[in-house]
Formats: structure tokens, sequence, C-alpha cells
């Protein structure tokens, strides 16, 4: 049995008029100690799908209208607020991109570790505080006692995002979902910190929901994809199998915008033309038709499942794209069906 299972989730947010749909029947899984990635343009809906998971989405803004988030054998949106809130810290914690914003500024770093200690572990002052110490050498904060009396603000953004990785392992839970937590840091922190979190998860086989927009961040961090576009997962692979044979053209487009070391010289990184859908102005048909320049008739007016469209044994791959036959009837259409309506800017 998965740790988690996200079925079919459906959230909304109140708009201008009625309601818009920001996660449209999301389903994936992650196993316990698994690293799953979430990835997808500003705006797709990841933060959205995090925050249905962990209940932090409340009317009047917004509400989970549908589906199910089991997690160890529970649907977290059936539970009353006192048992979730057992459930956040404990069984699943959350790393955000800003952890100016999650860490109190007027608590030291210590104090803001032990209570949390205190309060989910039942821990007394002396074993939260030599606890904290703990943590804070796990994730390799140098001089870890006298950080204790540091306040947010005399911190790097590294050094926040190091004692927000320690917050979140504090109460040994079982899934740790980190919501784009490199994004507002520079780059050669960047590898430091996902290098740690990596690490650190591996350590103490605590599974990671990874939210990016940045595919090549998920190479070296993840071991199955989940790419999501306007509200849905338009593909799904393990890790190798997406880099190697991305299957949907806006998965071509997300690799087309990451940079790698092996393009040949003077290549240019492509960002996909176009923008996403508003939330209140769904195309009926694929919801990438109006930026694909694959996109034929039928991607126009009808909606595409999410299908298997390649498999072995013991894995697979699933797309939701009509340029793609399901597995059982061979996967990839011929280039000559699949660009039959090639556009001739691409030519
Ligand atoms: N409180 C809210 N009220 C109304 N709409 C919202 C609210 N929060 C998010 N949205 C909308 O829901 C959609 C999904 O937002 P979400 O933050 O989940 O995207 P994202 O993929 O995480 O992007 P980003 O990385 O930029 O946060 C967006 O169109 C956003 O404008």
């Amino acid at each position: 049995m998965a740790l988690l299972e996200v079925r079919e989730l459906r959230t909304e947010f109140r708009a201008a008029r009625g309601s818009v749909t920001a996660v449209d029947g999301v389903s994936f899984t992650v196993d316990a100690g698994e690293m799953v990635a979430l990835v997808g343009e500003s705006g797709c809906g990841k933060s959205a799908t995090a925050q249905s998971i962990m209940g932090l989405i409340v009317p009047p803004a917004g509400q989970v209208t549908g589906g199910q988030v089991i997690f160890e054998g529970q649907d977290l949106l059936r539970l009353r607020p006192r048992e979730l809130r057992a459930v956040r810290g404990k069984g699943i914690s959350m790393i955000f991109q800003d952890p100016m914003t999650s860490l109190n500024p007027v608590l030291t770093v210590g104090r803001q570790l032990t209570e949390s200690l205190r309060l989910h572990l039942g821990l007394n002052r002396r074993a939260a505080r030599a606890r904290a110490i703990e943590l804070l050498e796990m994730v390799r904060i140098p001089a870890p006692e006298s950080r204790l009396g540091s306040y947010p603000h005399q911190l790097s953004g590294g050094m926040r995002q190091r004692v927000m990785i320690a917050m979140a392992l504090s109460c040994n839970p079982r899934l740790i979902l980190a919501d784009e937590i490199t994004t507002a840091l520079d780059v050669t922190i960047q590898a430091q910190i996902l290098e740690l979190l990596r690490d650190l998860a591996l350590e103490t086989r605590t599974a990671v929901l990874f939210i990016t927009h940045d595919l090549g961040v998920v190479a070296g961090m993840a071991e199955r994809v989940n790419v999501m576009y306007a509200g849905q997962i338009v593909e799904r692979a393990e890790t190798v199998d997406l880099f190697h044979r991305p299957q949907m053209p806006y998965t071509w487009g997300l690799l087309g915008s990451v940079p790698r070391l092996d393009l040949v010289r003077g290549g240019k990184l492509r960002p996909i033309a176009g923008r996403p859908p508003e939330l209140s102005e769904m195309p009926a048909g694929c919801r990438f038709a109006p930026r694909c320049v694959h996109a034929r008739e039928t991607c126009q007016d009808d909606a595409p499942q999410l299908t298997v469209t390649w498999e072995t044994p013991d894995r697979g791959q699933l797309t939701r794209c009509w340029g793609m036959r399901p597995a059982t009837e061979g996967g990839w259409l011929s280039t000559k069906d699949r660009f039959a309506n090639q556009s001739t800017e691409e030519s």
C-alpha cells in the first residue's frame, strides 16, 4: 500500500464570478521512503495540491470539493481539525519556498524548534534542547548550540532553509512536502540545500513530495515524476524514462527550457511559447492544445485522458495526449500521424 494516495483531488477557489478549479482530478501516489516530484509551470496547481493534502485550503478562500487523500490508510479530508493537526508535523511536514514566512521572526530558532518538539513529542525542556542541537547538527549548521539563540533574520537564506529542514524532520515524519524550497536561494546554495534534503531523507527513510517548476532540479532528486499542467497531471513516469523518452509535447517543452551541458554549442534554450490558460477559461479539449505546435482538430475538441502509453512488466509511463496511443496499441503514433498537422514554423 502506498504511504500517500491522492485520488481524484479537486480544489476550487472563489473567483470574481463563481469559483475556479485549480486542481482538477489529480491522482498520484508516494510510497514509503520514496522521492516523487510534482513539476509544472507557475500557476499549474502544485502548491494548491500540497496545501489541499495538508488541509490548508479552507473557506472562504477555497475548498477541496472532491477526491480523497489517503495517508497511512486514512482519508485526511475526512479528519476533524484536531486529528489533522496530529498528522501535521508527526506524519507529514511541509517546507515552503520562503522560510521567512514560516519561521516566526520574533522567536529564536531554538525556541521554535523546542516548542514544536515539546508540543508534538511531549519532550521536556532539557530533552527538547538536546534534540534541537542534534537536529541543527544534522542539517550541518556550524556551532549549533550558539545558533539556538539566533533570530531568523540573523541567519542567511540558506541557513534559514536548513533550519526549516530541521523543523520538518524534528518529529520524524513519514512524508515531507517540499514546495519550491530553493527558488529564493542563490544557485550554488540551491544545490547544497537539495543535496542535504535528499541525503537526510534517504538516511531517515522519509518520503518526499518534491514540488518544483524546474525539471532540471528533479533529475538528481526524484525517482518518479508527475508533470502537471493547468490543474491536471499530464504525464507520469520514472525520472529516467521521462528524461529519456518524454511523450507529452508539454514535457518536451519543459525539457527544452532546462539548461543542459550536452547541448551542442550554440544550442539555445527554448522556453515554451504562450501562456497557460486562465482557470476561468479552460479549453474544451486538451488544455495544452492552444500552445502545442502538434495540435490537431481532435486536440482542440476533445479532452484526452491520462493513459498508459509505454510500459514494461515493472514500470509504466502515462500521458494525457492525443498524439499517443495506449501502450497496448503500440504507444507512439507514427511520425506521419503525429505530425500530420505540424505547423510550418517548426520545419
Ligand atoms: N487563494 C487563492 N484564491 C484564488 N485563486 C488562487 C488562490 N491560490 C491559488 N490560486 C490560483 O490557483 C492556481 C494554482 O495556483 P498554485 O499556487 O497552486 O500554482 P503553482 O503551480 O504552485 O504555482 P506557483 O509555483 O507560482 O505557486 C493559480 O491560477 C492561482 O492563481
